[in-house]
């Protein structure tokens, strides 16, 4: 027998990051950067205005006030995106909107309200309105040099460095991305993960269910696990007992696949399909029994070749598959991923309750953990318990020399939420 911390280093023994791509932007969300962004521009590309105004020379407007304005002739109108400038000579300004190029000669910006607006009647403007032919407009206050400037390379200089290689690429880091121009990036990708549930008895969810039958549940869970590690994932549902449909499949989708993680057929039953399908023969996974509970038994290898993809067969009742996935397949995915946090986090909370696990196996209960530092079981150790399970946020560990533990002890948990 295996103990879980030798099955583990042995899943993780061949497994590296994967090779990095280069993805346009929204493809690349979630990944991680494998390249130092560097500005090849500044940001703002050139001096703009903060505000929907008008450009003026700043000695023009000493001393302006409502009842002695500064009457100034407008030259033009400076929209967003104006490529074209008109020059604001002394006794000049130009109208100019927010973002809009600041035209030479201008020195600062006065917002529309610190004018009448081009309106001739000396009182404040609430906004811009259509520009007048032969437009002057009265500035009621003095605008400061520089006031309501954008400056080019105030955001970013050329040059700055602006993420590091092994960046997580979220919306702000993306957007960032974009504002500088860039249309791809180099990130590692993420794994593709192919999900494969095995049983003559599965129904998809939402047909009619036979006697005998049950709705295949952990092709969704754990496809849902290898999204939420950061993986692709694909679900292939509901193979039946039949290790040649089964070999068959696995040889269809070998092409679309960094890892392939099946469920069921892993025991010592009649029917027990992965493992008559990939035992010896070319393929090399290996069927072994942990020490722990749920989980017991287990396949690991490589198919498709030397070179191939790695395989982890997990049992299918689904507490001990998903139990399994968090412990196994998930650290691959994340090293796959090149993530800095391969594995769950690890905290002590006291149990209030008296816990038992069978001698010489790891147990994996089930638990609630709240920040206060307390956890409790919910439902109980069956591995058929789904409905206990999806209440549950942890793992309580009990250690394989441990058979008991008193109420009100410390125990290890393993968060499944952070
Ligand atoms: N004689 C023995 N019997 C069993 C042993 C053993 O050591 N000796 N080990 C038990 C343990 S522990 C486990 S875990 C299971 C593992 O069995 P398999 O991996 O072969 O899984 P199946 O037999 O295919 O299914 C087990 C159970 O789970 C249900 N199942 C399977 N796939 C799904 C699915 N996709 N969605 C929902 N439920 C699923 C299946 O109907 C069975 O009830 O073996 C024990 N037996
Ligand atoms: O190992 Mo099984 O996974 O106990 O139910």
């Amino acid at each position: 027998m295996w103990t879980v911390d030798e099955h583990l280093a042995d899943v993780l023994s061949g497994v590296t990051v994967l090779p990095a791509i280069d993805l346009q932007l929204l493809d690349a969300q979630g990944c991680r950067l494998d390249e130092d962004v560097v500005a090849t521009g500044d940001l703002p590309p050139f001096d703009n205005s903060s505000m929907d105004g008008y450009a003026v020379r700043t000695a023009d407007t000493a001393g302006a006030t409502g009842e002695y304005p500064s009457v100034l002739a407008v030259v033009g109108d400076i929209a967003a995106g104006a490529g074209d400038l008109p020059k604001v000579g002394p006794g000049q300004a130009a109208r100019i909107m927010t973002g809009a190029p600041m035209p030479p000669g201008a020195e600062a910006v006065a917002p529309v309200e610190w004018t009448d607006g081009g309106t001739g009647t000396g009182h404040p403007a609430e906004a811009m309105t259509a520009p007048v032919a032969d437009e002057e407009v009265r500035v009621l206050r003095p605008v400061p040099a520089g006031a309501h400037i954008r400056r080019r390379g105030s955001d970013i200089a050329t040059g700055d460095r602006l993420l590091d290689a092994g960046t997580l690429l979220g919306p702000t880091q993306l957007g960032l991305l974009a504002a500088v121009g860039r249309g791809s990036v180099r990130v590692r990708p993420r794994p593709r993960v192919v999900v494969l549930s095995t049983g003559s008895e599965l129904v998809q969810p939402g047909e009619p269910v036979g006697p005998g039958q049950i709705c295949d549940s952990n092709s969704f869970t754990l496809t849902a696990a290898a999204r939420d590690a950061g993986a692709i994932a694909y679900r292939v549902g509901g193979v039946p007992d039949d290790a040649a449909v089964l070999r068959a499949v696995l040889e269809d989708q070998l092409g679309r696949a960094d890892l392939i993680v099946t469920s069921g057929g892993v025991s010592v039953g009649a029917y027990d399909v992965v493992k008559e399908a990939l035992q010896g023969g070319e393929g090399s996974v290996d069927f072994r029994k942990l020490r722990m509970q749920p989980g017991k038994p287990q396949g690991f290898g490589m198919i498709g070749g030397p070179a191939g993809v790695p395989l982890l067969a997990l049992p299918g009742n689904p507490v001990s598959s998903y139990i399994s996935f968090e412990l196994f397949v998930r650290p691959v995915i994340r090293t796959m991923l090149g993530a800095p946090d391969v594995h769950r986090p690890v905290v002590r909370a006291v149990c209030p309750v008296e816990l038992r696990s069978p001698a010489g196996r790891r147990q994996f209960l089930r638990g609630r953990y709240t920040p206060d530092g307390r956890v409790e079981p919910v439902g109980g150790e069956g591995s058929h318990l789904v409905g206990a399970l999806a209440r549950a946020n942890c793992l309580i560990t009990v250690p394989e020399e441990v058979t008991a533990l008193a109420a009100g002890t410390e125990v290890d948990v393993v968060l499944l939420t952070a």
